[in-house]
């Protein structure tokens, strides 16, 4: 890999070797550039408001332009996050490996005394979450784009769960973290929570829990169990947003509380699942046989069990194969039994969930 400097930072020697250690692997070679502050802060014109792109739970975004016209998206890692040098440094080298067309890419970092900063591809559509939930926005999300979305988002977990080399589970997909580019292709973003596996593990108990309610696994969010089909839960959650314009943590059907999955579950069994599709993809280029088969995938992706939930390879295979068989899905238990009366977030897992695109995560250390 290799390390350019642009502007004359101070780095810290461990910072060198640990990048450069990667050279030993064999992964693709390529360059990550090691910002100054002083470029920074003026591609950013210091920071200002109107180059904030948004906060998340590790800090403030902000865009920014660098000499050569090129745009940049700056993460400003909140002092608070818990977040040490090593760490940091862990999360630059695990992104800078990882390339997709489906995944955000990191062009470099930038450290400043105690302040870390990543600097990736700027996306000029920011994240689905707000085109897919906005009443007058939604209508650009046409059904070919959805369904280019839902193709992408798959191809990009493949990536990360088989492809990578290593094996990375994200444990905190959702709307807001499928950043869109010009032409509203999906990049999959954050991946400072992932967390590496050993080629041998396939699960592992963990106590730093990070991930937002609505789409977390039942495993997950009651026993801190995370695998890749914690990932493969969070996309079916997805995905049935993607079809129905409808966010998973609201309430569906006027008799019952259910949620957006019981919801879709109670219409499939019923035969009638079209009328979970969101209307506003309703013209001549949608085919109803694609949504439908979406949706069937969608259930049996957020199946409680994990065992009985689909890899993402798999996945890719059904949504691309139109003839493959698919095996119905089984009835939603986890949250008729858990979730239906509104049981107080607070009550659930404080420490573990999000709400209203809050995440609050206990952070501990490495
Ligand atoms: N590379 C980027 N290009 C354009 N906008 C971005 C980029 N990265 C992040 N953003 C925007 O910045 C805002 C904050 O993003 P961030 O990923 O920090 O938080 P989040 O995903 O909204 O929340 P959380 O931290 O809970 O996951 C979002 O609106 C996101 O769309």
């Amino acid at each position: 890999m290799l390390i350019q400097e642009l502007g004359g930072n101070a780095i810290p020697s461990t910072v060198h070797d640990n990048v450069n250690n990667q050279n030993n692997d064999g992964q693709t070679s390529h360059e990550l550039h090691v910002f100054s502050f002083e470029s920074i802060t003026i591609a950013t014109s210091n920071f200002s408001t109107e180059n904030k792109l948004g906060e998340g739970g590790f800090g403030p975004v902000y865009k920014g332009k660098l000499p050569d016209g090129r745009e940049i998206a700056i993460k400003r890692l909140s002092k608070s996050s818990g977040q040490g040098l090593l760490e940091f440094m862990n999360e630059v080298i695990l992104i800078a490996k990882l390339q997709h067309t489906n995944l955000i890419r990191l062009l470099g970092f930038c450290i400043q005394e105690e302040e870390n900063m990543l600097i990736y591809e700027y996306m000029p559509n920011k994240n689905l979450d707000i085109f897919l939930f906005d009443p007058t926005k939604k209508y650009i999300l046409n059904w070919k784009t959805r369904f280019n979305i839902i193709e992408g988002i798959a191809q990009g977990l493949v990536y990360l769960h088989k492809y990578s080399r290593l094996r990375i589970v994200h444990r905190d997909l959702k709307a807001s973290n499928i950043l869109l580019d010009e032409e509203m292709n999906p990049k999959i973003s954050d991946f400072g929570l992932a967390r590496i596996f050993g080629l041998k593990e396939s699960e592992e108990n963990t106590n730093k829990v990070v991930g937002t309610y609505g789409y977390m696994s039942p495993e997950y969010a009651m026993n801190d169990v995370v695998s890749i089909k914690t990932d493969v839960f969070s996309f079916g959650v997805l995905l049935l947003e993607i079809v129905s314009g409808k966010k998973n943590n609201s309430r569906y059907h006027s008799d019952h509380p259910l949620n957006l999955i019981e919801y879709a579950w109670k219409l499939w069994n019923e035969g009638k699942d079209l009328e979970l599709i969101d209307p506003t993809i309703l013209d001549d280029s949608c085919s109803l046989y694609e949504v439908s088969r979406c949706i069937h995938v969608g259930l049996l992706c957020v199946q409680d069990q994990a065992t009985d939930r689909p890899t993402m390879l798999n996945v890719v295979f059904m949504l691309s194969n139109e003839t493959l068989q698919l095996s119905p899905p089984k009835q939603p238990v986890f949250f008729i039994n858990t979730f239906v009366e509104e049981i107080p977030i607070s009550e659930i897992k404080p420490e573990s969930c999000s709400v209203n695109n809050v995440t609050v995560s206990v952070m501990t250390p490495r």
